[in-house]
């Protein structure tokens, strides 16, 4: 759906060359939900906007639908930007118009519709996004996850098939973040939106994406499906944003390993194995006994996973991981 092939950027700043993306080379595929987590100066932003041209790439093709945007004319371009929505942190909404203005406002400049079919979809969006109550109030009288609904109804005005999302949720606080997130997986599915978003939270990534980018100073350092990347990350950058998600701190967990005895293990269980009754059955059969230092059971959008911490003490350890790792446990050797 989206393709960047070289794509790099560079910014002139008093004179000198500042680069804010690397040479990328990226593929977003159709219907899915796309991260971008990095940190503030990472390039997110730079990236994101280059797929609507809002910025200009030094060099590279950027593809959407097999449409090279960087080769558009001024014409062209209008009408792409009609099949692409984008939603902000701060909501970039007209102060002076009402929710159902703001929300018109794309179909209005896009000249292609009558009065009464901007009126009935304005009203059709509104109701989607569960607004339909406060269509004539003005933006400073909704809450943050008001505001941000409006502008969801208004990115989908003219039915884009991306939704490129610019720290959509970075100023509301967790309860409205999870419905926005919670609305954005609805669209998702429900239309079969592509929708790329940026943001700093691997929570955000965790609960809605289907895979992740992350980037650190311009470079795109790791990639992959949301599970691979969440559940055993590589790079140190994705490191920090999973051990600051999981609230996991490097010190605390060696001061706690160093109380207890015993060969140190992390399980990992996806799917069906989150909720199977291994370790007492393979507890039993080996001899080992295990004490558990750590442990959570979430999911990464719809899929439970598992991690526990654990030592192991007597018995046949080796068995016991065998045993683990046949049942599709992931089995991470932390002290030998
Ligand atoms: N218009 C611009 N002119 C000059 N430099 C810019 C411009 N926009 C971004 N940069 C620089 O490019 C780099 C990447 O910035 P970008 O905004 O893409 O990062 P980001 O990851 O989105 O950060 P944040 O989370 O803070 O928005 C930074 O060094 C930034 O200072």
């Amino acid at each position: 759906m989206i393709q960047f092939e070289g794509v790099h950027k560079t910014y002139k700043v008093s004179g000198r060359e500042v680069t804010a993306l690397e040479t990328c080379n990226l593929h977003i595929p159709q219907g899915q939900i796309f991260g971008l987590i990095g940190h503030s100066g990472a390039g997110k932003s730079t990236l994101l906007r280059l797929i609507n041209r809002l910025e200009e790439p030094s060099g590279g093709r950027i593809l959407v639908a097999d449409e090279d945007v960087t080769a558009l004319n001024a014409k062209d371009l209008r009408r792409f930007r009609q099949g692409l929505g984008m939603i902000f942190q701060h909501f970039n909404l007209l102060a002076s118009k009402t929710v159902a203005d703001n929300v018109a406002m794309p179909l209005k400049l896009a000249g292609e519709h009558s009065t009464a079919q901007i009126r009935e979809r304005v009203a059709m969006l509104l109701d989607r996004v569960g607004l339909s109550d406060h269509a004539l109030k003005y933006p400073a009288q909704l809450s943050g996850g008001q505001k941000q609904r409006v502008g969801i109804a208004r990115a989908l005005a003219t039915e884009p098939k991306i939704l490129l999302c610019d720290e959509a949720t970075s100023a509301l606080d967790p309860q409205t973040t999870a419905q926005v997130l919670q609305l954005l997986n609805e669209l998702n599915r429900e239309l079969n939106l592509t929708i790329v978003l940026i943001t700093h939270e691997m929570d955000v990534i965790r609960r809605v994406c289907d895979q992740v980018a992350v980037m650190d100073a311009g470079l795109i350092v790791e990639q992959g499906q949301v599970a691979d990347v969440f559940l055993h990350p590589k790079h140190p950058t994705t490191r920090r944003f999973v051990y600051e998600a999981e609230q996991l701190d490097e010190q605390e967990m060696a001061n706690d390993f160093s109380r207890v005895e015993g060969r140190i293990v992390r399980l990992t269980f996806q799917g069906e194995a989150t909720y199977a009754p291994l370790l007492g059955q393979i507890a039993r059969q080996t001899g080992v006994d295990y004490s558990i230092l750590s442990g959570r059971i979430d999911h990464i959008r719809d899929t439970p996973y598992g991690q526990l911490t654990l030592s192991l003490v007597g018995g046949d350890a080796s068995a016991a991981i065998k045993q683990l790792q046949a049942a599709q446990v992931t089995v991470e050797v932390l002290r030998t």
